[in-house]
């Protein structure tokens, strides 16, 4: 999918809502787990209920990796439900993978062309040669861990090296990647108060936020300094949609919490014109 194509669905389903498939076999409504593929079934569930009001799904590999061949499988079936039923949705792979070239190149095969995602989520820390393999692939997007949500952040991301903190030097160094222009970053709803010195150093590329809901972010702060005139966010909620109720209402409790953020989302676009 391209930049273009996912800022025409913003328009067009007046949000940026992305949602986090971080599937739990131990916090999914209990009847699920009798049939043959729990997590699969929960998933297409809230897919099913959720989706005029999203424009990207997110599942974290994590909570499918942690089911081991079962878990993986899980994950085809979901990623080939959305690129079969829903193929408007933007989807991200939150991996958090990146290693040296050769093996960068592996990845990218795996989630772009085996996978068939259309992001993964990596971690900047080795460097351009870890990254650019991700960026060599058509119409895909490698987003950037920047400034995460969480407090360990601050342990290396916002440390100063040679009077720039670190955060700064990833936007900043990464911007001359071959074929940057696919770029996107990860920056936490937590860290909103960043976003006007973000936005200086890279104005236009798409943002994946999360952290709004369970983490405490406000989604009203993250567009206060972070939106663009192409609205440029993609704010994630996972827990706080997915889990919503664990009785048999399960998807339409995900779907009144989606609607309710859709809602502030079209709230914050209309009162800029963006839309
Ligand atoms: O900085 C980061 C990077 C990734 N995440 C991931 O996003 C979701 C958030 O889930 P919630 O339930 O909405 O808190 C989860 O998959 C994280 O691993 C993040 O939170 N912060």
């Amino acid at each position: 999918m391209t930049t273009q194509d996912l800022v025409q669905q913003i328009r067009k389903k007046k949000s940026f809502l992305c949602i986090g498939l971080d599937t739990d076999l131990e916090k999914i409504p209990p009847h699920l787990l009798q049939t043959g593929d729990p997590i699969f079934e929960f998933n297409k569930a809230i897919i099913d209920a959720t989706n005029h009001l999203c424009v990207a799904y997110k599942p974290n590999t994590a909570f499918y990796e942690a089911y081991g061949i079962q878990g993986w499988k899980s994950l085809e079936r979901t990623i080939e439900y959305l690129n079969k039923e829903y193929p408007e949705q933007f989807t991200i792979a939150d991996a958090k993978r990146g290693d040296i070239g050769n093996t960068s190149t592996r990845y990218a095969k795996a989630f772009f062309e085996e996978l068939n995602f259309d992001s993964i989520t990596i971690a900047p820390y080795m460097g351009k040669d870890s990254i650019e393999p991700f960026l060599s692939f058509e119409n895909k997007h490698t987003i950037l861990l920047a400034l995460t949500s969480n407090t360990g952040a601050f342990d290396f991301q916002t440390k100063k090296i040679d009077g720039i903190e670190l955060y700064k030097e990833v936007l900043q160094i990464s911007k001359s990647y071959q074929g940057a222009q696919k770029l996107m970053y990860v920056v936490g709803a937590t860290k909103a108060e960043y976003l006007t010195e973000i936005r200086k150093i890279i104005p236009e590329n798409f943002l994946l936020v999360p952290g709004v809901g369970a983490q405490g972010g406000s989604l009203q702060e993250v567009c206060k300094f972070g939106i663009t005139s192409d609205i440029g966010l993609l704010i994630n909620s996972s827990r706080g949609i997915i889990y919503a109720s664990k009785g048999m209402d399960f998807a339409e409790a995900a779907k009144k919490k989606a609607s309710d953020l859709q809602g502030q989302m079209q709230k914050e676009m209309e009162s800029r014109d963006l839309l």
